[in-house]
């Protein structure tokens, strides 16, 4: 379904993705893992077309995406960093996004799932980081697309949110959808990926099972394979 082939971006004389080379099939959960600054995000919005690679095409469908923008509306993206007009309401917010979109949106479930009713009213500069996440989730879940894109959905959520994320995901899953998911949360990870990939120094270190990377590092969970291969390779 996705398919990135040669990728290379480089910040001037930093080079931050050196040659990927990734299928995404149709359908399932994908983690993309790494350490801080190995480029997880920079290859999100390169797939995005949100950035643009020095190198490399990224395919989907069979169709290169270079110079396009009509494929992202089969995309929902959810980013690292949301930058919300401060002053609007989150009612307001919601109001305008299914303007924008000339669709219903199902906004009413994920409003209820994330518990969202109590600061409708509310401005969006008043609300802590977590009912932020909660925000964007709902923002991003509103709509149907194939493809969903979640940069660190984690971020901020309480345990019970991330229990609701958890099983939206499994939902979405369910309902033959592709999704790409980053995050820092080995259990997460652990709980609803069906594939990982793993990112270090600008390249692929790993691509596959859980369980693959398991018996490949010879650890007993996800937590400990990570952070033995990072300390093996970076700080060799
Ligand atoms: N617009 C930019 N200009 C210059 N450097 C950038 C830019 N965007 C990203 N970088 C650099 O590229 C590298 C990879 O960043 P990226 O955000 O993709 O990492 P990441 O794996 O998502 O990190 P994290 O886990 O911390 O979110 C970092 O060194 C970052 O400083």
């Amino acid at each position: 379904m996705i398919r990135v082939s040669g990728l290379e971006k480089k910040f001037g004389r930093q080079t931050v993705l050196n040659g990927i080379e990734l299928d995404i099939a149709e359908g399932g959960i994908y983690a993309i893992l790494g350490p801080n600054g190995s480029g997880k995000t920079t290859l999100i919005k390169c797939i995005l077309g949100l950035t643009h690679p020095n190198e490399g095409e990224i395919f989907i469908h069979d169709k290169a995406v270079r110079g396009k923008w009509k494929y992202r509306n089969a995309i929902n993206y959810l980013p690292q960093i949301a930058n919300f007009p401060e002053n609007l309401r989150v009612k307001e917010l919601f109001s305008m996004i299914k303007d924008i979109r000339q669709s219903p949106g199902r906004d009413e479930r994920l409003i209820e799932i994330f518990n969202l009713e109590p600061y409708l009213n509310k401005k969006l500069s008043t609300l802590s980081g977590g009912t932020v996440q909660k925000v964007n989730l709902v923002l991003t879940f509103m709509f149907d697309s194939p493809i969903v894109i979640l940069d660190e959905p984690t971020s901020g959520l309480d345990p019970l949110a991330m229990l609701k994320l958890k099983e939206l995901i499994r939902q979405e899953r369910a309902a033959g959808k592709t999704l790409i998911i980053t995050t820092h949360i080995m259990q997460f990870v652990e709980e609803v990926s069906d594939r990982i990939v793993y990112l270090l120094e600008g390249k692929i270190y790993y691509s596959g099972s859980v369980q693959g990377l398991l018996e490949k590092t010879q650890q007993q969970d996800l937590e400990h394979a990570i952070a033995h291969i990072t300390k093996q390779e970076l700080y060799a």
